[in-house]
């Protein structure tokens, strides 16, 4: 059994949306294909994998060092006998040879998009669903058959007044959330509460919205935010200042009682467990937002939900960033908190498996092999092409 060849391109995920950081106009993304010599239904077993988003693509760093130390691994090395299947840690092992600590950055991003792939090849080789997989390998067996979801958009969009903001958060209370997620920070903080309070109107009650500031402000303004949105008891607070910036993050907390999140810029356990030591992050109301694609794949996700065992979090307070399937898996196996959606943006690769739909905020899983982007027609087109093409 052996890995034959890794495939990788870039894809626009270009749109004119943006944040308070950043807009979307150049943004891409990886696509991976790990192509396997395992014949399944009477095709070799192919892994598909892709960078979340908001990193761009990294097909240069795959393409450099990390694609080539797999293929020229011993391809025994990377099997594990026990389970007849690929060994996803020993291959991870191969990809971060002669990578010294620190350094976190994009290359945990190029990392966490092939072992993506991995994984999926992993549960297509042995015939399940990931997020079963998972279940049957590092927990009690009993996968959750759905997953708590939230609607994430709400962008800032070049000709977008209140009434079309509410008008896309009333279509994902109809598609069956219960929560959604709007952009803050891009503007002042007057027209910031004037669309939220618009989106208010629609959702009717604060703990239905969480808002994201994308890592904008200083601590200034962030308890400056913090003040102005604490009567309208809201779901959660986001990014409020820099990703690395722990201690405003737990000065921020003095300031404000309700949930806040942040964490999808972090990239590694170690980063991780950094933000829970310093950070004053409080276990009993924040969210985690670690996005396994861009922080070293499933592999290092494993060590990080070790990193908050050992720090007293229950993993239910992980909600991964990134609205992709991995995550979902994940959510479903490893019995996380929920995980993001992207109903419209960032398509093909946002929302789940075709058919499946959002009822009360939970969605449920296909129950077909690997990690289900099968089950998504549109992306796995794109997957497909670059696999078999
Ligand atoms: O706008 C982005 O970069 C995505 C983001 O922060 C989120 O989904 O939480
Ligand atoms: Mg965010």
């Amino acid at each position: 059994m052996r890995i034959v060849d890794i495939r990788e391109k870039t894809v626009s995920i270009a749109s004119p949306i943006a944040n308070a950081y950043i807009d979307f106009s150049k943004m891409t993304c990886s696509v991976v294909a790990v192509i396997t010599d395992v014949i399944r239904d009477g095709k070799p077993v192919i892994g598909y994998g892709f960078n979340s988003n908001g990193r761009y693509g990294q097909g240069a760093l795959m393409r450099d060092r990390f694609i080539d130390r797999v293929l020229e691994a011993d391809p025994a090395s990377l099997v594990d006998e026990a389970n007849d299947n690929l060994d996803p840690f020993a291959i991870w092992k191969a990809l971060m040879s002669n990578e010294k600590p620190g350094g976190h950055g994009e290359r945990s991003v190029a990392v966490g998009t092939i072992d993506m792939a991995v994984w999926d090849a992993v549960a297509k080789i042995a015939g399940k669903p990931l997020y079963r997989l998972l279940a049957e390998r590092y927990r009690d067996g009993q996968a959750d058959d759905k997953v708590w979801v939230y609607a994430a958009g709400g962008y800032y969009y070049p000709g977008k007044g209140n009434e079309k903001l509410q008008d896309e958060m009333r279509s994902y209370l109809d598609r069956g959330y219960d929560v959604v997620k709007m952009k803050i920070g891009a503007t002042s903080l007057d027209e910031d509460l004037r669309r939220i309070e618009a989106v208010l109107e629609v959702v009717g009650d604060g703990r239905r919205l969480a808002v994201d500031a994308n890592g904008r402000f200083d601590l200034k303004t962030a308890i400056a935010y913090a003040r102005a949105l604490k009567p309208y008891d809201l779901f959660w607070y986001e990014e409020a200042g820099d990703p690395l910036d722990y201690a405003l993050q737990a000065e921020l907390a003095e300031h404000y009682d309700g949930p806040m999140a942040t964490g999808e810029n972090l990239f590694s356990h170690q980063d991780a467990r950094n933000l829970l030591r310093h950070g004053g992050m409080r276990p009993d109301r924040d969210y985690l937002q670690f996005d396994c694609a861009l922080s070293y794949g499933l592999v290092e996700y494993m060590k990080t939900l070790e990193v908050m065992e050992e720090l007293g979090w229950s993993s239910r307070r992980v909600v991964p960033h990134g609205g992709h399937q991995m995550s979902l898996n994940i959510a479903a196996g490893l019995k996380l908190g929920g995980n993001e959606s992207y109903p419209d943006v960032f398509q093909p690769f946002g929302g789940f498996a075709d058919g499946i739909a959002v009822e009360n905020g939970f969605v449920a899983l296909p129950d077909i092999p690997g990690v289900g982007f099968e089950a998504k027609s549109k992306l796995y087109a794109l997957m497909r092409e670059l696999g078999e093409g």
